[in-house]
């Protein structure tokens, strides 16, 4: 985090598009507030005590304290506030996580004010049958309007829970370009889900997203050449492969 005043002043902003940054503390916020850009930020708590003892060195009940007093300072200086639950399936540290605890702590995050919760299977361990029962638990107390998911795909489970999200009302799904992602405290759990992969998904099942996907896969190139990466996820990787037959 040290390094993040540097990005957010130097990324070009487009009218109607929410640049969110991460704030685990007051520290954060009082740095995203000294920019003078930030008009979101992203607080996460978690769905263990390992975990948030690991990512933000509280246990979940003060980093939930911490967070209510972020969001308050937040908006007041009129800062939306996306709030996220971490590893609400599997804790890569303590095992299965009760989905009542990620219910209590979505709400939590909802009464401190944050406009959406993000649930986030941050090691990808979720399947239909997890993420499904975590969803009805979760949907007995918040409404699925005010609910994002958030899936990373280490084992490939992304898209089906996407599926099953959208059929419990939920129509917000977080991805990454190319699947870019994971987090730095859930050893071993790869990216998120790809924007292309979700893109040609949603798109193959009848939903709209206003997104262009073959913007998607080239900035996707773009990125992978100015990193030096050679990141793909199969949708990027075929219609990128499909663009350059098209050339020849
Ligand atoms: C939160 C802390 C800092 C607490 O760590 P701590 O050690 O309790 O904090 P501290 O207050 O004792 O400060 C320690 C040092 O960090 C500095 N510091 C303190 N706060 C900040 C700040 N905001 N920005 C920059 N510097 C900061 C502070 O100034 C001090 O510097 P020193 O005096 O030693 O030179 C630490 O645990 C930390 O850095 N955690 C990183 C959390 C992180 O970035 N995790 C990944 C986020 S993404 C995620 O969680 C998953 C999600 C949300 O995407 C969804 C999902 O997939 O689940």
């Amino acid at each position: 985090m040290a390094d993040h005043n540097e990005i957010v002043k130097k990324h070009k902003r487009f009218n109607g598009v929410s640049y969110p940054v991460l704030v685990p503390n007051a520290a954060g916020l009082k740095n995203a507030l000294a920019t003078g850009v930030v008009d979101e930020i992203a607080v996460f708590g978690a769905a263990s005590d390992a975990f948030s003892l690991k990512n933000v060195n509280s246990n979940v009940e003060d980093s939930l304290k911490k967070l209510l007093e972020v969001t308050k300072i937040a908006l007041e200086n009129k800062i939306r506030v996306r709030g996220y639950v971490s590893v609400v399936v599997g804790c890569p540290y303590s095992g299965d996580v009760k989905p009542e605890v990620v219910a209590r702590v979505a709400e939590t995050l909802l009464e401190t004010g944050c406009y959406e919760v993000s649930l986030g299977d941050t090691i990808g361990v979720g399947t239909v049958k997890s993420v499904g029962k975590m969803l009805d638990t979760v949907l007995k107390s918040v409404p699925a309007n005010k609910l994002a998911v958030h899936f990373h795909d280490t084992y490939g489970q992304a898209l089906a829970n996407v599926l099953v999200s959208i059929e419990k009302g939920i129509r917000t799904a977080d991805s990454s370009i190319a699947g870019l992602g994971g987090c730095p405290y859930a050893k071993g759990a790869t990216g998120n889900l790809a924007t292309e992969d979700l893109l040609y998904f949603l798109k193959g099942n009848g939903f709209e997203t206003g997104v262009d996907l073959e913007k998607v896969v080239e900035t996707a190139k773009w990125f992978n050449s100015a990193a030096g990466y050679d990141k793909w996820s199969r949708v990027g990787r075929a219609i990128s492969n499909k663009m350059e037959a098209a050339k020849c």
